[in-house]
């Protein structure tokens, strides 16, 4: 029979209400606390607060049952036989990760442990930060059999995160006592032996399959590594297949072939290698720059991780100018943009490339007019509405006497877009994606001069704008 665990998960973000919210799904007892007490109130109130798709029906499904939320940590303590810490760790000015929410929550909880408890770290952190937690907790006076600590690294990518968080190519804990990685087993067993897909409501995995997850027992250093390392390696991954991309450019050879046919050999495999406009959101930038701080703290030569982050800036770079050549200048230039965004999929805009680039575009004398099927709330905080940015209905609109349209963001819905409904609304026939979602045959059909990233353009750039400007 299934052990109940009584856990809380402190953070509300992306992963903390996901895994809480998962936690639930999989029959555990589960409190979700975030010191935000108006997130709190509006979880409360039956929001859902971030864009994700099945997290709204897990939400209703278990809130006021398995799932409670609250502010108050030190309750959600007292109940609890393991705590997911699962709260934000930014990059700081030097690209160390700012780990003060991390100790705040550790010295929070060392002064309301009243039993023996297990304090996960769920949040991406350096080697060494297990450590550090232990040695927190024992400084604020609490006994060392009192508590164990262990890294149970998430994996989850926004947009898909309820999926693979219930369906994860593997979970990994990192424990150095047997005790407490016998406590995260028993949390994840539903998972790992595959009884919750038995289940008629389970949300299935992708392709419906339902494999039970494998779980990989390390020590935490390693464990706190391995997160580290992932992250380094697929932005590696991503940063390389940009650099192929533009040697594509150099020969008119078609980087999607290239993508292909590299992929097909299951040593490298075809995941993560979509060129585009560079990687962001609020991981691999911060983390491919945390693990390279790490790597200098102990004096390894990891100057690898600075290509990966010179190349991530200069596609974007390189992307503007393609832009710029396309339109001849930018001043006064009005462009459509679709995707605010750093994926699709989700409303994250942290440290998204399509934010970057608008706001080069509008420094360069551009105005602009964006659509986002779920960016546009929180864009408006950073771009908000002015002389030179505006916000669009659809993407229809956002193309409406436009010099060009700009594709930014990979959301699907883009894909069946009607392009001779876009031809009809732009200015000028000119669409730029930066994500490579279209066949460049099809967007030639339709009539527009198409250009993408890495793939031979049908039409000369420059001849076209000059055609346009006489
Ligand atoms: N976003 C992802 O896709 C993802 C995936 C895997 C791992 N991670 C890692 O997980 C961690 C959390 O990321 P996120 O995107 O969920 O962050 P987030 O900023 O969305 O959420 C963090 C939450 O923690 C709350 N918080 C901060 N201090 C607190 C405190 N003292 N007590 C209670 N709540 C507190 C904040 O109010 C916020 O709601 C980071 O380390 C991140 O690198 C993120
Ligand atoms: O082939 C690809 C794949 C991704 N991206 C870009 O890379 C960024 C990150 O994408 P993705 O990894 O799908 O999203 P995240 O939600 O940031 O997830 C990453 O970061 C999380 C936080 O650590 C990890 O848990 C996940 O495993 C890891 O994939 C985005 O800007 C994507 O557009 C590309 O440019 N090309």
């Amino acid at each position: 029979m299934q052990k109940k665990v009584r856990i809380t998960v402190v953070g509300s973000g992306y992963v903390g209400l996901v895994a809480a919210a998962c936690f639930a799904e999989i029959g555990h007892d589960v409190i979700c606390v975030d010191n935000d007490q108006s997130k709190i109130d509006a979880l409360k109130g039956g929001a859902c607060l971030i864009h994700e798709e099945f997290l709204p029906e897990l939400l209703d499904r278990h809130r006021n049952g398995r799932l409670q939320f609250s502010a108050n940590l030190a309750e959600a303590t007292a109940g609890s036989d393991a705590i997911f810490i699962a709260v934000g760790t930014p990059q700081s000015d030097t690209g160390d990760a700012d780990l003060s929410y991390v100790e705040a929550v550790a010295s929070e909880i060392a002064r309301h442990l009243t039993h023996y408890t297990v304090i996960v770290e769920k949040s991406t952190v350096p080697v060494y930060t297990n450590e550090w937690i232990r040695r927190t907790l024992e400084r604020n006076g609490v006994e060392r059999g009192m508590f164990d600590v262990v890294s149970n690294p998430e994996f989850l990518r926004e947009g898909t995160a309820v999926r693979d968080f219930l369906h994860p190519d593997r979970i990994v804990v990192g424990s150095d006592k047997q005790e407490a990685a016998d406590v995260l087993s028993a949390i994840y067993a539903p998972l790992t032996d595959g009884t919750y897909f038995d289940g008629e409501s389970a949300i299935p995995g992708p392709l419906n399959t339902n494999t039970p997850a494998p779980i990989l027992h390390t020590s935490t250093k390693s464990a706190e590594i391995i997160k580290h390392a992932s992250n380094a390696f697929l932005a590696l991954k991503i940063s390389f297949i940009n650099a192929v991309s533009n040697l594509c450019e150099a020969t008119d050879a078609n980087v999607e072939q290239v993508a292909s046919g590299m992929g097909l050999d299951s040593r490298i495999g075809g995941r993560f290698l979509r060129p585009g406009i560079g990687y962001g959101g609020s991981c691999f930038p911060k983390d491919v720059a945390a693990f390279r701080s790490v790597a200098d703290a102990l004096g390894v030569d990891f100057s690898l991780l600075r290509e990966v982050e010179s190349i991530n800036i200069e596609q974007q770079k390189r992307f503007l100018r393609k832009i710029r050549s396309a339109l001849w200048t930018l001043r006064g230039k009005k462009l459509g943009v679709l995707g605010l965004a750093f994926k699709g999929g989700t409303d994250d805009i942290r440290d998204s490339p399509a934010i970057a680039l608008i706001q080069m575009l509008i420094e360069e004398g551009c105005t602009v007019c964006a659509f986002d099927p779920a960016g546009m709330e929180r864009a408006h905080a950073v771009l908000p509405v002015s002389a030179t940015m505006s916000y669009a209905a659809d993407a229809y609109e956002a193309a409406m006497e436009a010099d060009a349209l700009l594709i930014l963001t990979d959301w699907d819905e883009f894909c069946d877009l009607d392009l001779n409904r876009i031809k009809l609304n732009l200015r000028y026939p000119t669409v730029l994606d930066g994500r490579n979602l279209f066949d460049p045959k099809t967007v030639s059909g339709a009539g527009l001069t198409y250009v993408s990233v890495g793939r031979p353009t049908a039409h000369p750039i420059r001849e076209h704008a000059v055609k346009q400007t006489a």
